[in-house]
């Protein structure tokens, strides 16, 4: 958050009459989607990318893939069911020029990717992209063989900045501080079974955010068949390593997005009704997982059926005290859940959200507080106590989950309008109808 913006439309949230029973169906991870689509460019073979998230992030994350020569084309799957991406690998080739948008994921995961490519790629992307840390992947790079030019404008190690791709990278160790951002690791490991030597990634500074997300990272490197060494297998603390060696081309199924369905699981909640999603995996590296025990901590109970996640809120919402540094992606639909309960909340170690698409810890209080809540920062995190709140603008400043925050607390708060929720478009275009959908409109 920097300043107030201007008003751009307004979404009238819908408010709920009484208890939501709804059946919704969830699209594909982000998170998921642009990490198959980065392994899969990378691969020795082409792959399939089944029921692909098609947002704004992961347009961005195709698109700069096309243009350093990846074929990705439309198909329907190898056994003829759902919509498909049929990702064709290639000689990655520069000139060329990637759009990141505000897509933490293309901003982080692509500089290594045009460290393989053969001639210049240039980033650029939306004014908040300068300002989000990309250091650790920059220095990184230069220290495994890359060379970049980050002096046109901006700052040292900033956005924007031109890669100037030598067609392979040397990899080996390096050190970073990734306590700003988890991607730093994730970026460095995704493209590591490219380089001549691998990488050795070790993570040097204050705690490390987003664990999941690293694991994710992993999970998915490995079932494309690169070998990976995680402090978990055995290794050291914050080291991670990954040994050169061809990926295959998979058939890969994207998941539900879990931390999309958070709004849709809090209208459970906070309306005291029944909210089914479909396909939620019994075993997944998302951190929105962890809403069937946050959620339920907060007041609601939940069963994993053949139906899908199917979560009931009781009718009470209770506030809670939760460290959500891996799960840091959650706060906004958690501190809106929150501003709504019978009792107060903290939410802890997520300083590091302050450089997410907004300041999120500041953007939070204004909004809640605005609408008569009480809300204040701390260092890591927010207090949040319950207050009567009233209708109003809720700003969204270009931050999909703060639109998503906003319209949770309008099912519950008569007159609440969200400023500019097209811009849910990030991770999730069909919000609005998805939302209206299960309102009954
Ligand atoms: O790797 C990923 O897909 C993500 C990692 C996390 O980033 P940070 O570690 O920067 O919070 C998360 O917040 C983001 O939404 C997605
Ligand atoms: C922090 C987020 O996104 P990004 O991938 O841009 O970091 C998010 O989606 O909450």
């Amino acid at each position: 958050m920097t300043e107030t913006p201007a008003h751009t439309a307004l979404w009238p949230a819908p408010h709920a009459s009484g208890a939501v029973t709804a059946t919704v169906h969830v699209p594909g991870s982000k998170s998921v989607t642009n990490r198959a689509l980065v392994l899969a460019a990378l691969a020795a073979e082409p792959g399939w990318l089944r029921r692909p998230l098609r947002s704004r992030d992961t347009l961005l994350m195709a698109g700069a893939l096309r243009a350093m020569g990846v074929g990705i084309e439309e198909g329907v799957g190898p056994d003829g069911s759902g919509e498909a991406w049929r990702v064709i690998p290639s000689g990655l080739q520069g000139p060329a020029t990637v759009d990141v948008g505000n897509a933490g994921t293309v901003m982080r995961f692509l500089p290594p990717v045009a460290a393989l490519a053969d001639g210049p790629i240039r980033f650029d992307g939306d004014p908040r992209s300068y300002e989000r840390p990309l250091t650790g992947v920059i220095d990184a790079l230069r220290v495994l063989g890359a060379r970049i030019d980050d002096s046109t404008h901006g700052s040292p190690g900033a956005l924007p900045l031109t890669v100037h791709g030598g067609g392979a990278l040397e990899g080996g160790r390096v050190e970073i501080d990734a306590s700003s951002s988890s991607q730093f690791v994730s970026a460095l490991l995704l493209s590591g079974p490219r380089f001549n030597q691998g990488v050795e990634v070790r993570h040097v500074g204050g705690p490390l955010p987003s664990m999941p997300h690293i694991r994710m990272t992993v999970d998915m490197l490995r079932a494309i068949g690169a070998q990976v060494d995680t402090p978990e297998s055995g290794g050291e603390p914050n080291v991670w390593r990954v040994t050169p060696g061809a990926l295959l081309g998979r058939d890969l199924t994207v998941e539900p997005d879990l931390s999309n369905a958070q709004p849709f699981l809090a209208a459970a909640l906070v309306t005291g009704g029944t909210v089914t999603i479909p396909d939620w995996p019994a075993h997944t590296t998302q951190p929105g997982d962890a809403l069937r025990g946050i959620f339920t901590e907060m007041g609601g109970s939940c069963e994993l059926t053949e139906q899908g996640l199917v979560f009931t809120g009781s009718g009470s919402v209770h506030g809670i005290d939760v460290d959500l540094s891996e799960v840091g992606e959650l706060t906004p639909g958690i501190a809106a859940v929150a501003a709504l309960a019978d009792s107060p909340s903290t939410l802890r170690g997520v300083a590091h959200l302050r450089l997410h698409e907004t300041d999120r810890l500041a953007a939070l209080t204004k909004e809640i507080n605005e609408l008569g809540g009480d809300v204040t920062e701390t260092a890591d995190g927010l207090h949040i106590r319950p207050r009567r709140l009233h209708g109003g603008i809720f700003h969204t400043y270009d931050d999909h989950r703060m639109a998503t925050a906003g319209a949770i607390i309008g099912l519950a708060v008569e007159g609440v309008e969200i400023e500019n929720v097209a811009t849910t478009a990030k991770t999730l275009p069909d919000f609005p109808d998805l939302w209206t959908g299960m309102l009954g409109n």
